[in-house]
């Protein structure tokens, strides 16, 4: 039914524009208000003596949980040891942590065989300490503690950026819980599979964990092969997604969604199942960009046999706010690490007096302004750190591991499509079509993308009161440029005058390659900067990204539908 109404009024013409033009995003404030209340938001607007009262109930709760004598502590399963481990480690309640570092203490006394968690704090790039300090006060991971049950890395390294988180969660809500066209487990396997595509085995273990939660079959995580013919159809899009979302036509809808295909898709479902996909490889570049360890109870999380001393054991399964759990560090900015400090410095006031001369700015020819996207478009920037072999629980959820990112800097004289933003943007066309089909959703994405452009805290590095407006578009509008987008009245020389190498190296591997990430590329650009803002360039990232692969999907379908 939704079909054919959409079908007959296709035109943009009739249908709602998104009510924040583009050329503001940079400037405006964050609106960080929800139009739709989930339960994050719900969370965070309780008063006082209902959050205590809230507190209250899940805190005797877990408890009850971890009250294991009545079983007897000896016969702790695995994942229930995990989880207390996680406890341990990473709840913002003093009382539950406590406890379950006790329970795991009278276990090891009795003679059960603890588990080693293998790293220490939620980053394998940020140091533990830092997240602490740069990070928000207790209540931002106190609410996400209460709204999610848990508190993993993902949402301890976001959480440095409270209004962005608050509308990441209520968009993750909406997607994965509220009412929608998929069936619930359906949309866990999509993230799953998604994921799957960046190698990203954080995401696909922390996702198959919500699948089986939901009543998902545990068969379809042992391989795409045993799966509906609905799921498996998706996998050529989910694959363009990932890599070359530029490359989608209408033809690739027409398969899904025409009458007589053996696997039929709605657009409504097709809808949500694109956003999912796109949010998913959004959510890989994160994790891969931030260098997230994994969660204890994850493969590579934890160990059962070390050479180990037993008390170090105990001594690390203790909360993040414990000093024990502390990882030795100097400095919070992640310059410190390679003694380069004056350099740093330097680069920064540099930045700085770029960003100023760039409001003189002179006008350039249509030709030119091409040229000068194409230049960046093209120019070389090596991303080629090649991991080993995924592991065999992400292999298996993927066809076509090799196909990836194509380079347009090694296309040679071939023209690479481009998409002009002016032919289709999510302002005028994006958010109009997904209004129709997912209309919570629009608002929502609408909103994070909102939150995203407009976070600044007017700070670069040591100065404070900076307008950061030039740098914080010149990324955008880089990422932009690397899946082939291109505005016309911008000057992509700004990107090349504000982004050092450096950092173009970081952002396209982390934007194209999540999985090829290094500690090393993170570490050596912005060696003065806080992590905090290197963070904030990963948010950034993700929403372009995302942004970028849901408007080839969409064009896709406005053909289609045209
Ligand atoms: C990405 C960063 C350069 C953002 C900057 N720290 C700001 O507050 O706007």
């Amino acid at each position: 039914m939704e079909d054919t109404a959409l079908q007959s009024g296709s035109t943009n013409s009739d249908v709602p524009k998104c009510p924040h033009p583009q050329p503001d995003v940079f400037e405006s404030e964050p609106d960080v208000g929800v139009s739709n209340p989930t339960r994050f938001s719900r969370l965070c607007s309780r008063d006082q003596a209902e959050r205590a009262e809230a507190l209250e109930v899940l805190t005797q709760s877990v408890m009850t949980r971890l009250d294991l004598d009545r079983h007897g502590l000896a016969q702790l399963d695995v994942h229930t040891l995990l989880q207390l481990m996680r406890l341990s480690q990473s709840c913002p309640l003093p009382e539950v942590c406590e406890r379950a570092a006790e329970l795991l203490r009278t276990a090891q006394e009795r003679g059960v065989v603890i588990p080693h968690v293998l790293t220490t704090g939620p980053s394998a790039f940020i140091p533990a300490q830092t997240i602490l300090e740069e990070g928000p006060d207790h209540e931002v991971l106190m609410e996400a503690f209460l709204s999610l049950g848990r508190l993993d890395h993902f949402t301890m390294v976001i959480a440095l950026h409270p209004d962005y988180l608050n509308c990441f969660l209520n968009t993750q809500d909406a997607l994965l819980e509220l009412d929608g066209p998929l069936p619930r487990p359906w949309r866990y396997y999509i993230v799953v599979m998604a994921a799957a595509r960046h190698q990203c085995s954080y995401l696909v273990q922390q996702y198959s964990a919500g699948f089986l939660e939901v009543g998902g079959e545990e068969n379809w995580l042992r391989g795409l092969q045993h799966t509906p013919p609905k799921i498996r159809s998706l996998q050529t899009l989910n694959k363009l997604m990932a890599h070359r979302p530029w490359l989608i036509t209408q033809q690739h809808i027409q398969e899904l969604v025409c009458p007589g295909a053996d696997a039929r898709w709605s657009l409504a479902e097709l809808i949500h199942a694109i956003v999912l996909m796109a949010h998913s490889h959004s959510l890989s570049s994160f994790v891969w960009g931030c260098g997230l360890h994994p969660e204890p109870e994850h493969l590579g999380g934890h160990i059962f046999h070390s050479t180990l001393p037993s008390n170090q054991v105990l001594e690390n399964a203790c909360c993040p706010h414990c000093p024990s759990n502390h990882q030795p560090r100097s400095h919070s900015s992640p310059a410190s690490e390679d003694g380069k400090l004056e350099d740093g410095v330097m680069e920064v006031e540099v930045l700085m007096k770029r960003m100023v001369e760039l409001q003189r700015q002179e006008e350039w020819s249509q030709e030119e302004m091409i040229t000068r996207f194409e230049r960046e478009r093209r120019e070389v920037i090596p991303t080629a750190v090649v991991r080993g072999a995924p592991p065999d629980l992400v292999l298996r959820l993927v066809e076509d591991p090799d196909y990836s990112y194509e380079d347009f800097s090694v296309r040679g004289e071939q023209a690479p499509p481009t998409m002009r933003a002016q032919d289709y943007s999510w302002e005028d066309h994006g958010f109009s079509l997904m209004n129709r089909l997912l209309p919570d959703m629009s608002q929502l994405l609408e909103e994070k993308f909102q939150v995203a452009c407009a976070l600044t805290y007017n700070r670069m590095a040591m100065h404070e009161n900076v307008d950061t407006r030039t740098l914080r578009k010149a990324l955008w509008n880089y990422i932009h440029c690397l899946y082939g987008i291109r505005y016309d009245d911008y000057d992509y020389g700004e990107v090349n005058v504000l982004l050092e190498r450096e950092l173009k190296v970081y952002v396209k591997t982390v934007a194209c390659h999540p999985e090829q990430t290094t500690v090393s590329i993170y570490s050596a650009f912005w060696r003065h900067f806080r992590h905090s803002e290197k963070v904030h360039v990963n948010l950034l990232l993700m929403e372009a990204r995302l942004q970028a692969a849901l408007l080839y999907a969409l064009r896709a379908i406005t053909n289609y539908m045209t």
